[in-house]
């Protein structure tokens, strides 16, 4: 900070009083306004501080709280201790022997000393084998035909892991009905096709058609497709090779409204963003 000093307009400083100006090198204390004198920082300090500039401040501070000689006061007084109250030996240990609990209350048993009343209930229930024999080697799986179905406490018929993992796939083939699209016909590919600027809609006009039902079920063959959801009437046929379900899914809706289907299909596909540029017009009475 010393070396702004010099460069301090002349007037922020108070005229110095000749006699200041003209002591000579041995008096470095100058007069303020106060007529008490102070000490000219900016000759002596300058030279120290430019040495190094980068020396990091004393640590403790000067006023810190670890430097100060003050008694520690209630309120800088760290918390007391906690009391912990140990928990009460276990009556089994003072049971067994007459040595006193160890301090942490762990109890530390020997393999021969009995267990006492910690010892747990009898078992109820066997064992389940899981099919493991002693011999080694996985058992043949059991099949168990349940005739008596009515039985209310029967579980299902057991199966084999071959069957259970068939039905399992069977289910999930029926519940994901994607199909393998081809090559060029990705969500992103689709996207660009939207982007392209083609004609889409296939009417030749941009202007949003009213659409009747009896003119929708017109437009039900893959090359000409149209459907309706939600109102509006969408060409489906640039689409068809696009859709993950397959064009034989989307294909069920042609010609006729699809909003249930598709709701209950796919309820979270944003279905009038990806076929903005294939909206026809809107469903009209007549
Ligand atoms: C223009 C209307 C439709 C559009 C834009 C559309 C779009 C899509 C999209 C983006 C997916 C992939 C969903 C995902 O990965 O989560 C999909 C899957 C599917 N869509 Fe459509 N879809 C339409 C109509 C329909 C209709 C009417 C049906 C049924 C008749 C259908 C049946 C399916 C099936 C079965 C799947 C596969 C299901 C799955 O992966 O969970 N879609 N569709």
């Amino acid at each position: 900070m010393s070396w702004l000093l010099p460069s301090l307009p002349s007037l922020w400083a108070k005229p110095e009083p000749p006699v200041a100006a003209e002591s000579n090198g041995d008096d470095k204390a100058t007069a303020n306004g106060n007529g008490s004198r102070k000490p000219d920082v900016s000759v002596g300090v300058e030279e120290d501080e430019e040495e190094d500039l980068d020396v990091p401040p004393p640590f403790p501070l000067p006023d810190s709280y670890q430097r100060s000689a003050a008694p520690i006061t209630t309120a800088m007084a760290p918390p007391p201790p906690p009391a912990f109250a140990l928990a009460p030996p276990s009556p089994t240990r003072s049971d067994r022997d007459a040595t006193p609990p160890s301090d942490l209350n762990i109890a530390i048993l020997p393999d021969a000393v009995p267990l006492g009343d910690m010892a747990p209930p009898p078992s109820t229930t066997t064992k389940p084998a899981f099919g493991i024999k002693p011999g080694g080697g996985m058992p043949p799986p059991t099949v168990s035909i349940s005739s008596s179905s009515s039985s209310p406490s029967s579980l299902a018929p057991a199966q084999t892991p071959a069957a259970d993992v068939k039905q399992v796939l069977t289910k999930e083939k029926k519940k994901r009905g994607k199909v393998a699209l081809g090559p060029g016909c990705s969500a992103l590919d689709w996207a660009r096709l939207a982007k392209s600027g083609a004609d889409l809609r296939g009417t030749g006009s941009m202007v949003p058609l009213r659409v009747t039902m009896a003119e929708l079920q017109k437009h039900k063959t893959p090359d000409d497709a149209w459907s309706v959801f939600n109102g509006i009437v969408y060409n489906l046929t640039p689409y068809l090779r696009f859709h993950p379900g397959g064009e034989e899914e989307l294909m069920r809706v042609a010609g006729r409204d699809g909003t249930k289907l598709f709701m209950l299909t796919h309820s979270w596909v944003n279905m009038e963003h990806l076929m903005a540029e294939c909206a026809v017009g809107m469903l009209v009475r007549g």
